[in-house]
This record gives structure tokens, C-alpha cells and sequence, in this order.
């Protein structure tokens, strides 16, 4: 067998031309949804993510709000921008882009954010109006996830999932989403503590792999047919290797690839965000 392929790219597309109709709808009514970035220091990588984000901006409609402050700001500036930010009407949400650089603590930041302007659906108010079931913005890679699933047709409905990372922008928030009533699968957690990773992977009808450990997933691990969503980042020499072996594409039934999967999704939930903020706010 052949897994058949999640692709991201192509979903990503579909999403952002829905998403260019909505924000046409909204300009009809005067609004104009705006992205900000707020950008600390020169790291190439985090400069070329940002330019991406206003780039999917400009496609749909969204304006850009670019804010850039160099790696020598103090905890004070980046402060500043952040409260700027949340009181520029023209900006319907924003994203600080992580990580920042050294010396600097992203969580008060994180937490002087109007939460009604979280893009990224990661401010403790997000999370915890995720847990509460109160409308709100969700975090961008879960969601991509879920919407990558729905529209190629894996049922999620009493679906086993394990996860496999417990970081905060994947890992420990998706067991969130994937649990609700609409989507109703039964989620397990796993992380470095796990005693017998195979044991839970073999289980699994959909595997989400966001540990950051190149090729930690292996074919005999993955049960035949399971969906795999590759959503490691790490690099060598250049390029990305992702947390699923290549291997598993012979076992799965569906494999999200990488780059070209998880990754576009995430971005196309960010303009998600800022739409669905704008239509909230306008009472849509
Ligand atoms: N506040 C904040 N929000 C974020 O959402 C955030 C962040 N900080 N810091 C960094 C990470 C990383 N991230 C990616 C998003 C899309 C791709 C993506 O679209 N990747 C392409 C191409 C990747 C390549 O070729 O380098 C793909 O997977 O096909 C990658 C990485 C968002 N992040």
C-alpha cells in the first residue's frame, strides 16, 4: 500500500480563496481585517516565516501591519509594541513571532496581548476558552490539522489518536480540539516519559507526530491505513526532516508530507483567525 497524500499545499490554497470571499463580504460592510507582526531581532528563519504570513495576507485581502524591533530591544519595547497593537483599530490580530531572542521572556508579552487579538490562539485566555468551550481563536496548527483531515474525509469520529510531543502549540493543545463533541476522538498524549511508544502508536488510527525528533516514527510502528501528520521541524544541512521516516508511506494510508502539509495549514488558520476575529467583532 500507498499512502495517499494530506496535501497541505493544495488544501491551504482552497482555504485562502474561501477566506478572500469572507474578507470581500467584510470590506462591502467597511472593514478591513489587518494582520500585525511584531518581529525582535535578525533571525533569518523567523524574518522569512513573517514574510510568508504577510505574503498569504496580501492574497486574501488582509492588510499588513509590520512591526520589526532590532535583537538589542529591551523586555520594555517589545512591551510597548504589543500595547500599541492592541489599541490600533486597524489591526484585528496580531502574532508575536517566537522565539525571542535571547534575554527576553515571551510569556508576560504573551499575556499583555488583548486576547480578542491573538492570532496565533495561544494566549492563556484562548487555551482556557478552548478547554471552556467558549468561541474564540484556536490555536493555528491544531486547527490546520483538523481541517487537513476533514476535507480529505478521515472520520476523526472515535478515531484513536495519539500524539506524539507535548509542546504548547501542538502537542498539548490538539488533545483539546480533538476531544470536543464535533470531533469526538479519544486522544492519547505522549511525550519523552513514555514508556513504550510503539505499544500506543500501533493502536492508532491517526498519528500526529510533533516531537522534533527526525524520523522518531517508524514503518513497523504505524498500523496499516492510519493517517500520519508529520509535523517535525528540524533541519540538516538545509533541508527539512520531518518526525515521520519515509518508510511509513508504505504502511499508512494517508501521510501528510513535509514541507508541503502541516505547515501550509498553519498559516492559512492564521488568516483564518484574523477573518473569523473580524466577523465576530462585526457581529457576523
Ligand atoms: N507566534 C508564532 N506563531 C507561529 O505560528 C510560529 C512562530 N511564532 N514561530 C515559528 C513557528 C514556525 N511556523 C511555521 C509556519 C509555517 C511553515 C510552513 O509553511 N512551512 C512550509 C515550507 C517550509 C520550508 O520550506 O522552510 C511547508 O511546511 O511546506 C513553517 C513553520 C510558525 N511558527
Amino acid at each position: 500500500m500507498t499512502a495517499q497524500i494530506l496535501d497541505g499545499k493544495a488544501t491551504a490554497a482552497a482555504i485562502k480563496s474561501e477566506l478572500a470571499v469572507r474578507v470581500a463580504a467584510l470590506k462591502e460592510r467597511g472593514i478591513v481585517p489587518g494582520l500585525g507582526t511584531v518581529l525582535v531581532g535578525d533571525d533569518p528563519g523567523s524574518r522569512w516565516y513573517v514574510n510568508g504570513k504577510h505574503k498569504d495576507c496580501a492574497e486574501v485581502g488582509i492588510a499588513s501591519i509590520q512591526r520589526e524591533l532590532p535583537a538589542t530591544a529591551t523586555q520594555e519595547d517589545v512591551e510597548n509594541v504589543v500595547r500599541e497593537l492592541n489599541a490600533d483599530p486597524a489591526c484585528t490580530g496580531y502574532i508575536v513571532q517566537l522565539p525571542l531572542p535571547k534575554g527576553l521572556d515571551p510569556n508576560p508579552v504573551l499575556e499583555l496581548m488583548d486576547p480578542d487579538k491573538d492570532a496565533d490562539g495561544l494566549h492563556p485566555t484562548s487555551l482556557g476558552r478552548l478547554t471552556l468551550g467558549i468561541r474564540g481563536p484556536l490555536p493555528c496548527t491544531p486547527l490546520g490539522i483538523v481541517e487537513l483531515l476533514r476535507r480529505h474525509d478521515v472520520q476523526l469520529d472515535g478515531a484513536e489518536v495519539v500524539v506524539v510531543g507535548r509542546g504548547v502549540t501542538v502537542g498539548r493543545s490538539i488533545g483539546l480540539l480533538l476531544t470536543r463533541r464535533t470531533e469526538n476522538a479519544t486522544v492519547t498524549l505522549c511525550h519523552t516519559g513514555t514508556r513504550d511508544l510503539g505499544y500506543h502508536l500501533r493502536k492508532a488510527d491517526v498519528v500526529v507526530a510533533a516531537a522534533g525528533v527526525p524520523h522518531l516514527i517508524k514503518p513497523e510502528d504505524i498500523k496499516a491505513g492510519a493517517a500520519v501528520l508529520d509535523v517535525g521541524v528540524s533541519r540538516s544541512e538545509g533541508k527539512i526532516v520531518g518526525d515521520v521516516h519515509p518508510g511509513v508511506a508504505e504502511v499508512a494510508g494517508w501521510i501528510s508530507p513535509n514541507p508541503g502539509g502541516v505547515g501550509p495549514m498553519t498559516r492559512a488558520m492564521l488568516l483564518n483567525n484574523i477573518v473569523e476575529a473580524a466577523e465576530r467583532r462585526a457581529g457576523v
